[in-house]
């Protein structure tokens, strides 16, 4: 029994390192993202998918339509999966989210948020706790923090501890998992957060920048501007 966790295809917002921890905001897929969940088809197609799970974001929602276009199977959409709540940072680069992070700590939920980010990865956890009950093999299409949680728990060394930053996941590149190896990292990465792992990781440290070695990979050029600034909205 196995899951496959895709993170959704590209928008105006990731492609400008733009939050949007809200489903209430209408961000879709932008035409390159589109184009890749088309050409992902054939993929899901060979897995024989017989569960699709998303959040409840329209970003995940509408590339799961993408990717199942042809393919019948029942449909769930579990909050658990969303995205944090950024608080005061909706619509913001992430770099300014990142830098209040730093400061902050994950255990500190973001001015006007309901969460921290631990909350909200513990929340996700118990989505994915609740993924082997569902029929399977099974596609989840959820977002970047979740699928880089799992890829670093997937490729972590005995002695590393939940960073606070974690490398940009790919876009609808396919981390296929086993029930029995997908508990054995809830487990451990609610462990993790439990334990406060990241947490101190701030402290004392340079003001974060687009050249910080954790972050630079996911606040590449080009310089990130306010959404109604870029000519894709004009
Ligand atoms: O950690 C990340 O990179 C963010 O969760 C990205 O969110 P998204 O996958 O919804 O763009």
């Amino acid at each position: 029994m196995s899951t496959c966790f895709v993170r959704h295809g590209r928008t105006p917002y990731s492609a400008r390192y733009l939050v949007n921890g809200d489903p209430g905001v209408p961000v879709l897929l932008d035409d390159e993202g589109a184009l890749c969940a088309r050409r992902s088809r054939p993929l899901v197609r060979e897995m024989g998918v017989r569960a699709c799970w998303t959040s409840s974001f329209p970003r995940t929602r509408q590339t799961a339509d993408l990717l199942l276009e042809e393919i019948s199977c029942p449909r769930s959409v579990d909050a658990r999966l969303d995205e944090p709540d950024y608080g005061m940072f909706e619509g913001r680069p992430f770099l300014e989210y990142a830098s209040w992070l730093r400061e902050h700590g994950p255990t500190a939920r973001p001015p006007g948020s309901r969460e921290s980010q631990h909350e909200a990865l513990l929340r996700m956890l118990e989505g994915c706790a609740a993924l082997p009950a569902v029929a399977a093999p099974r596609i989840v299409v959820a977002h970047g923090f979740l699928l880089s949680a799992l890829d670093w728990c997937r490729s972590r060394r005995p002695q590393d501890e939940l960073p606070l930053f974690l490398p940009e996941a790919p876009y609808l590149e396919p981390l296929v998992v086993s029930d029995r190896c997908l508990l054995e990292w809830v487990e451990f990465l609610t462990g993790e957060v439990r334990r406060g792992s990241g947490s101190s990781e701030g402290r004392g440290a340079p003001p974060i920048s687009s050249e910080d070695h954790r972050t630079v990979l996911r606040l590449p050029r080009p310089v990130r501007t306010p959404l109604e600034e870029n000519e894709f909205d004009a």
